[in-house]
């Protein structure tokens, strides 16, 4: 008999059918949930209908660093999963923009099985928060968060290509852990993982990171590596002591010289890319601008801080993405 699909993807996105290309290509049994509602099953249709649609997908894997031939796209099928149709599922894995989490994860809370796990991984930071209640208050489900740094280029709805490796880091954040298969599975399908003790930390540097790197790229019009420029020096610094000030607040010591160096090493990394930022503003999309630097003025408020420069950062972005 075949397995259920117990994994499913909330987000069909770059990084969504890049997470499902990898734990597919692992053996695991993933599905999309289907992005629109479908017309409701009956309850004995609802296993077999489980699998009723897939959709042929392409991935265009990273070049070997030994293969002087461009990676050919790999074509494979993925199940899409009826959203009243999640009975088997044990783990969402959420790879929505940050600002699309709550929009899209609420719905469908309820029709989620009472002990199934939820996994956050997107930029910025902020949705953990207003999840936190709803999951310790069902006391049989757990939250998970994550980031990662690999990075994915969707070039049509259903084709990804890979364009970089990166550190993906995960952990517990509340309510029930994730079961250990489950982790096992995540980390020996995504290359250069890991589970760490405290994810909060980790979600703070590549909040810093970000924080410095795409709003000043959007607003400057520039690749990543025109922020090594010494006319961006102070500011960086600015964003950076805001930060440092309000996490060590918010009870996240953070070594400054260390986070600094990290910024300045993914400046260098990823010199000749733009930022999703920048990319947003350019198609006038939506930017996660208030999960990133929104987030460090969200919480100094909390603690009655200001954050001057931040906001600013905030204030100026919004006004991009409407004035253009
Ligand atoms: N792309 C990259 O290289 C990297 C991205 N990240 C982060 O990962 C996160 C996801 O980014 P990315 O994959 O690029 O974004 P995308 O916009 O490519 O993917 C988001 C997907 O979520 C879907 N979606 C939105 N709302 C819903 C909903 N209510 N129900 C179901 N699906 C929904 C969107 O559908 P639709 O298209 O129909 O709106 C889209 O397919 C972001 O936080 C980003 O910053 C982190 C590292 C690298
Ligand atoms: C690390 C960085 C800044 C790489 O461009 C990124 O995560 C982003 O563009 O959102």
């Amino acid at each position: 008999m075949t397995r259920a699909v117990d994994i499913a993807i909330l987000g069909a996105g770059a990084i969504g059918q890049l997470i499902c290309r990898q734990l597919t290509a692992a053996g695991e049994h993933v599905g999309f949930i289907a992005r629109d509602r479908q017309e409701p099953l009956s309850l004995q249709d609802s296993q077999a209908q489980q699998y009723s649609q897939s959709q042929k997908l392409s991935f265009t894997p990273l070049i070997a660093s030994d293969d002087s031939h461009s990676p050919q796209p790999i074509d494979y099928r993925v199940p899409i999963i009826a959203a009243n149709a999640l009975d088997h599922i044990r783990l969402v894995i959420v790879c929505v923009k940050a600002y699309q989490v709550i929009d899209a994860l609420l719905p469908l809370f309820h029709q989620l099985p009472r002990q199934c796990h939820i996994l956050l991984l997107h930029n910025g930071m902020g949705p953990h928060l207003a999840l936190a209640p709803l999951i310790e208050k069902m006391e049989s489900r757990g939250l998970s968060l994550g980031t990662t740094s690999q990075g994915v280029l969707r070039q049509a709805r259903w084709q990804i290509k890979q364009t970089g490796k990166g550190l993906t880091q995960l952990g517990h954040f509340t309510g029930i852990e994730l079961a250990e298969h489950y982790r096992s599975a995540i980390l020996a399908a995504i290359p250069n993982s890991e589970w760490v003790d405290t994810i909060v930390p980790c979600l703070w540097q590549k909040l810093a990171v970000n924080a410095a790197i795409n709003p000043l790229t959007a607003l400057h019009q520039c690749p990543n590596g025109a922020l090594a420029k010494t006319d961006f020096s102070a500011i960086i610094e600015g964003i950076l002591d805001e930060l440092v000030t309000v996490a060590a607040q918010d009870g996240v010591p953070i070594d400054k010289p260390l986070l600094h160096d990290r910024i300045y090493q993914v400046i260098q990394l990823t010199a000749a890319n733009f930022s999703s930022m920048h990319q947003d503003v350019a198609h006038q999309r939506q930017t996660e601008i208030d999960q990133i630097n929104g987030y460090i003025c969200e919480r100094a408020q909390a603690h009655g801080l200001t954050t001057p420069i931040n906001a600013k950062l905030c204030q100026q972005i919004k006004q991009l993405t409407v004035a253009t």
